[in-house]
């Protein structure tokens, strides 16, 4: 590590502030994660929970190590002056769906599954830095997870605790390798480059603590959670998530979908690839069964979205790398109207101009009180003749479409409210929580019946191009009955159909 001041330095603000608030805003309990760095380099094994401050931690990283045991010293300074209920966990070697998967600066199993995919797509050996003889105690993030809730709710002591599968679990490298190949079924050759460093033989932490407290706690066997974090990546790698630039994608659990425009700098300003990329991720989330509701949303509090990015702004559109100038976002105006799924605005700061309009054409807007709207078109010398104008004025009524338009004026988030522009507006904390209030009410109702729904109301508005997606979904439903399937059985049994057993209803 190069930064060691900057390591050092960081973390100690953090934690100054952090502890400091936390005793002025008397919390109840405070968990600082710590990690098996923070041990000397050189020591007994296996490690334990009274040996953090006996020697040196390795100089690679002794300025985070440093800064990091300082936690432990605050938790028990807190505790002797304030009464505070704070602690420390020291987790080893996490790895899970979510995880940083980059080939440059992953750790070692998320860096394994990576490579190991790549070897599979292109047909080549699979090749492990070192002997595979290293040995690791791994915990996956699930596990850890529980084991954080317990910390929180029932861990009593300020002395930090190890949270680490048991030393019986440990594997080597050359164990995770084969774990990872089971699980992607590589089928390829397997290979050791010798040539290349092991690192440190073993880093063996006791557990004999947690253990104390939590004798029959079941860590998921490791090769169960291998399938499930190479499941996640399979899964997760197909969406493109990897090549995004510009946006941020991610997937829950829960069937929830987050598009996040990541310009910050630019207020979340588009740019042509900012919209290719939303449109590949709008395209995944369509693809996907498992998503049934998508957040659309900006970075940071300061923006949804600022519009085209002027300074990409050439003679005919928004030009990009390759030189061409596009008004791709009408393209992405579509794409979102006609997604049989709900899409969800989710409006912190300033979504003006074509960010305005992006809003606009998502099926519902929960908005921060921060929130800023309007149309800055005729001041910058654009317009949208399209839904920005259309769908604004059944949104809003004609009268105030004009004025938003002609004037270009801006309105604050209880104005957006009280003209029908949003849903509801929280306090800009509470904005994610009620965003996700709301798409999880909406996952609990029927998928076909919100799909028929925002047909049929898109459908009042689009003309011919609205009939024809209600048409669409009649199509599919009709596919999926009785009825409909007699006709293509008939004839691929070379046969008459027999549409007698189906009821003419009134
Ligand atoms: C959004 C602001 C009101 C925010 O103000 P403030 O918080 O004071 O921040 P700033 O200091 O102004 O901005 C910080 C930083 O970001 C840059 N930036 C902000 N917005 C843009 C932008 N749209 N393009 C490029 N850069 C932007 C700003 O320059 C600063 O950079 P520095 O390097 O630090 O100087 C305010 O920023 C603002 O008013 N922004 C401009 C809003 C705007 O006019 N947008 C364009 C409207 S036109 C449009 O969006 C057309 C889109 C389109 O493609 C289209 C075309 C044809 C038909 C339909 C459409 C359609 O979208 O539907």
């Amino acid at each position: 590590m190069k930064l060691k001041v900057e390591f050092w330095r960081n973390n100690i603000i953090m934690q100054d502030n952090i502890f400091q608030a936390c005793k002025d805003f008397k919390v109840e309990k405070l968990v600082s994660c710590l990690s098996t760095c923070v041990f000397p380099d050189k020591t007994t094994y296996p490690i334990d929970e009274t040996m953090i401050h006996n020697g040196p931690p390795h100089s690679s990283n002794e300025g985070y190590a440093y800064a990091k045991r300082m936690v432990d010293m605050q938790n028990r300074l807190y505790k002797e002056q304030y009464g505070c209920n704070f602690t420390a966990v020291i987790p080893t070697n996490i790895f899970g769906p979510h995880d940083n998967y980059d080939l440059e600066d992953s750790h070692v199993i998320p860096g394994l599954i990576h490579k190991c995919y790549l070897a599979q797509q292109k047909g080549e050996p699979f090749t492990i830095m070192g002997s595979g003889k290293p040995l690791r105690q791994f915990i996956y993030s699930r596990d850890l997870a529980r084991l954080m809730i317990w910390t929180l709710r029932s861990y009593p002591e300020a002395d930090p605790i190890i949270l680490s599968v048991d030393e019986a679990d440990e594997v080597t490298i050359g164990d995770v390798a084969m774990a990872i190949v089971d699980a992607m079924n590589f089928t390829g050759a397997v290979e050791f480059d010798t040539s290349k460093a092991d690192g440190q033989y073993k880093k063996t932490a006791s557990n004999a603590k947690l253990r104390k407290y939590l004798p029959d706690f079941k860590f998921t066997p490791f090769k169960e959670a291998m399938r499930e974090s190479v499941q996640w990546f399979v899964d997760n790698y197909s969406s493109g998530s990897e090549r995004l630039e510009e946006v941020k994608y991610e997937k829950s659990d829960e069937g929830i979908a987050k598009i996040t425009i990541n310009r910050p700098d630019k207020r979340n300003a588009f740019t042509p690839r900012t919209v290719m990329e939303m449109s590949w991720c709008f395209t995944d989330a369509r693809d996907d069964p498992r998503i049934g509701v998508i957040i659309l949303t900006g970075e940071g509090p300061l923006a949804f979205c600022s519009g085209g990015d002027q300074s990409k702004r050439g003679k005919g559109g928004y030009v990009g790398e390759d030189n061409i100038p596009r008004l791709n976002v009408l393209d992405l105006q579509m794409q979102i109207r006609r997604l049989p799924k709900p899409v969800i605005a989710m409006v912190a700061g300033y979504a003006v101009g074509g960010g305005h309009i992006l809003h606009m054409v998502c099926d519902l807007t929960i908005a921060a009180d921060n929130a800023v709207f309007g149309q800055t078109g005729p001041k910058v010398g654009s317009f949208d003749a399209g839904y920005g104008s259309t769908h604004m004025a059944r949104l809003v009524g004609q009268k105030k479409a004009r004025e938003m338009w002609f004037l270009a004026r801006l309105y604050d988030a209880q104005q957006a409210l009280d003209m029908g522009l949003v849903n509801k507006v929280v306090p800009l904390q509470q904005l994610e929580q009620e965003t996700l209030v709301w798409c999880r009410e909406i996952m609990r109702n029927s998928p076909t019946a919100l799909r028929l729904l925002k047909s049929a109301l898109n459908a009042a508005e689009d003309g011919q191009a609205g009939i024809q997606q209600l048409g669409g979904d009649a199509t599919l439903l009709f596919y999926m009955s009785e009825e409909g399937n007699e006709g293509r059985t008939s004839y691929l049994e070379k046969r008459p159909p027999d549409f007698s057993k189906f009821p003419r209803l009134p």
